[in-house]
């Protein structure tokens, strides 16, 4: 086994100490430069964790200029880089500026070896901490990457699909139209043991009832007219994969019955045909619909709701998620500006305002377009409110009684959220007794699994 010795760039042009100093820390792999243009060289081959620099570099040996040049492009390249400055010794305040400029500390010479050594640990500890928690931030990101979420209910939602994933639970996401159920389909089974093998689609929606049975169960050659061969359904092209039932609410009655006896047999059998198929697949649905509702007008199948709701998954309104919109509208604002080759920096503070306060009916499905639209209307190098097509006073709320109570109810989601549905907690978050709380919940109709 080779263990890797942590790598030290060292900067100084005085041939001497670069040598002392190349001696004295054997146990780094280190590497030395005499002037900027090196630095920048070993910088690029060699990643180093630390940077020993002295400020006076050639051609301005007595000045800092050269110095300071060097800490910027060493910073803009390679941020994570802990650059140690060394300056002469009254040099107090051009080592406080190197710092404010991006350096991580500084050293006053003459050197003491002792001292230097000791500020090399630190340095190294810490860009070793910092490396682990960016590959621990990776892989924790890792098949989720696709969603952008950092509002706490989101965050819980994204847990419960990573802890969903390896079981074979039916699981059932519910949302508004453009809240991200379909991608979250697509992370579930990405994670999930059977990401070898297909994920299948059906929109429940699209299908014409007459044609629903045959996409699902397939049909032998000749079961009906324009039926010239056998063809394989959505479920058997599923097999070992996943299934997604989309818009599962408006699946038509006849066909729930089949479907509910597929989940419950774990076999198919195709329309003209007598052979039952096993079938090995995972389903999840997702609807916008309340199916609860719907069972109780008696237009969605009650063993059906049961059977599909083994693990229900609420996706909230983009309305609802804080800090998500402007986390969700600087992604496709730089996911566009890339397709399009076009460098637009950011939003306007009047777009800001704008992005929060809007109440996005069509969630992320609407924020992506807006933004790529944006992108097409502006002419500056920031996005106005115009260039998103919204005006300033859609997004404001016009009486005081709807925004105290839209505003008391994102304070309770978000306690909730923070305190994983904890009624305790959240109302001691929120300071409120909990029976206080309960109320709020009630009037808020806030339900909490
Ligand atoms: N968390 C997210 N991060 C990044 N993009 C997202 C996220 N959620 C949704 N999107 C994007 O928003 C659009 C709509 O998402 P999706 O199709 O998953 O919504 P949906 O809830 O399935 O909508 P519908 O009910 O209308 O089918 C897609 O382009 C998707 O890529």
């Amino acid at each position: 086994m080779t263990t890797e010795k942590p790598k030290l760039l060292i900067i100084e042009d005085d041939k001497g100490l670069q040598s002392q100093l190349r001696w004295h820390f054997d146990q780094y792999e280190v590497f030395v430069a005499g002037n900027r243009d090196e630095a920048i060289t070993a910088v690029r081959l060699n990643e180093p964790a630390v940077i020993l620099q002295d400020l006076g570099l050639p051609p301005d040996h007595e000045g800092v200029e050269e110095g300071f040049h060097c800490i910027r492009e060493i910073s803009s390249l390679h941020p994570d880089a802990k650059i140690i400055v060394m300056t002469g010794n009254a040099d107090y305040e051009n080592a406080v500026r190197a710092v404010a400029m991006g350096a991580y500390d500084f050293y006053q010479k003459p050197v003491n070896a002792e001292t230097l050594d000791l500020i090399l640990q630190r340095a190294f500890h810490i860009y070793q901490l910092e490396e682990r928690h960016r590959a621990e931030e990776e892989t924790r990101q890792g098949p989720l990457q696709d969603v952008i979420a950092g509002d706490p209910a989101m965050l819980k939602v994204c847990r419960m699909i990573e802890k969903l994933a390896p079981s074979n639970v039916t699981c059932t996401l519910t949302g508004e139209s453009g809240t991200g159920k379909e991608v979250l389909t697509k992370a579930l089974h990405r994670l999930s043991p059977r990401n070898k093998k297909r994920l299948v689609a059906i929109n429940c929606a699209a299908v014409p009832e007459n044609l629903m049975e045959a996409e699902l169960f397939g049909y032998e050659k000749g079961a009906f007219t324009g039926a010239a061969k056998r063809t394989q359904g959505k479920v058997e092209m599923a097999q070992e994969g996943t299934l997604f039932l989309d818009e599962i609410g408006d699946m038509p009655l006849v066909l729930q019955a089949k479907l509910l006896r597929f989940l419950q047999e774990r076999v198919i059998e195709r329309v003209g045909g007598r052979e039952e198929i096993p079938i090995d697949v995972r389903v999840v649905c997702a609807t916008n619909k309340n199916l609860l509702e719907m069972t109780k007008e008696g237009t969605f199948r009650e063993d059906l709701y049961y059977r599909i709701c083994e693990m229900e998954i609420h996706i909230p309104p983009l309305r609802e998620r804080h800090g998500d919109k402007l986390l969700l509208a600087r992604h496709f604002l730089k996911m566009y500006n890339k397709q399009n080759g076009s460098n637009i920096s950011g939003f306007t503070p009047e777009a800001v305002d704008t992005i929060d306060s809007y109440a996005w009916p069509g969630n992320i499905r609407e924020m992506e377009n807006r933004i790529k639209r944006s992108l097409v209307m502006c002419d500056d190098k920031l996005v106005t409110s115009d260039d998103l097509g919204l005006h300033s006073n859609e997004s404001t709320f016009l009486n005081l009684r709807q925004v105290r109570h839209q505003a008391e109810k994102s304070a309770i989601i978000r306690a909730l959220g923070m305190t994983e549905s904890n009624i305790s907690a959240a109302s001691k978050l929120l300071g409120v007794t909990r029976p206080t709380l309960y109320d709020l919940m009630k009037k808020y109709n806030i339900i909490v699994n």
